[in-house]
């Protein structure tokens, strides 16, 4: 694609109607989108246009009502619940704008989480993403005695420590004063280039959107 790289993720024809009480809201009517290892994309689009929408249907927690999305050489579309709960698992990572860390847990074993659950921990890796997130003072603390860029920072390393093949993002800094953003949305497109994923980041922000390679818009449904 654009990079020359493999294709990691492939979008075709995607369609997407919410139905309830008698109200049919049609948010996709057939998105094609395709991203390559290495690629850094930021989806914009006006609110309520069906941005965390897709990016739930890209993660397997959802189901759309047409349409394919591939992960590398892997349909989504075609898996039961639990392939798909496995493959998000071993082959993805996600960060929310809410942090999302396991409060009962340390820094140091909320960033292993994915990693030993997806049995793929690997402590070189590990103890590399630990110094270039800078979070080496704070292994032993918790989530709540951290800051929100701090925690963003954890739940970046936790998203990254299987070698996902996509890292999918859902407005990563909307709760960080600017500044903040800025620190760890870099740390987040440096460890992306270290790590060759392919990385789709949904944000409201112009300015952040313009520091990655490509910028796509959802809109009336579609990616322009
Ligand atoms: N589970 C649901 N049931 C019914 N309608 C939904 C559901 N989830 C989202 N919608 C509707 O689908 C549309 C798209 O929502 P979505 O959250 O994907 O938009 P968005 O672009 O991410 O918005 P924002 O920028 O405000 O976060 C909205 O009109 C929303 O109200």
């Amino acid at each position: 694609m654009a990079n020359g790289n493999p294709i990691v993720l492939s979008v075709r024809d995607l369609t997407k109607t919410y139905r309830s009480a008698g109200e049919q809201i049609e948010v996709l009517r057939g998105v094609n989108l395709s991203i390559a290892a290495g690629e850094r994309v930021a989806l914009t689009g006006e609110s309520g246009s069906g941005k965390s929408t897709l990016l739930h249907l890209i993660a397997g927690l959802d189901r759309p009502d047409g349409g394919e999305i591939r992960i590398a050489d892997a349909s989504l579309t075609d898996l039961s619940d639990s392939g798909r709960a496995a493959l998000r698992r071993d082959r993805l990572g996600l960060v929310f704008q809410q942090f999302n860390l396991i409060p009962s847990l340390t820094v140091e074993d909320n960033l292993a989480f994915q990693s030993r659950i997806a049995g793929c921990h690997d402590a070189a890796w590990h103890g590399e993403l630990v110094e270039r997130l800078g979070l080496g003072a704070l292994l032993r603390r918790y989530p709540e005695q951290l800051s929100g860029g701090q925690q963003q920072r954890v739940a970046i390393g936790r998203a990254l420590a299987i070698k996902p093949l996509l890292l999918l993002a859902d407005e990563p800094t909307g709760n960080l004063d600017e500044a903040t953003a800025d620190g760890v949305l870099a740390l987040a497109r440096d460890l992306v280039a270290r790590t060759g994923c392919g990385f789709l980041m949904v944000t409201h922000s112009v300015r952040l959107a313009a520091t990655l390679d490509r910028q796509i818009n959802l809109h009336a449904g579609l990616i322009a």
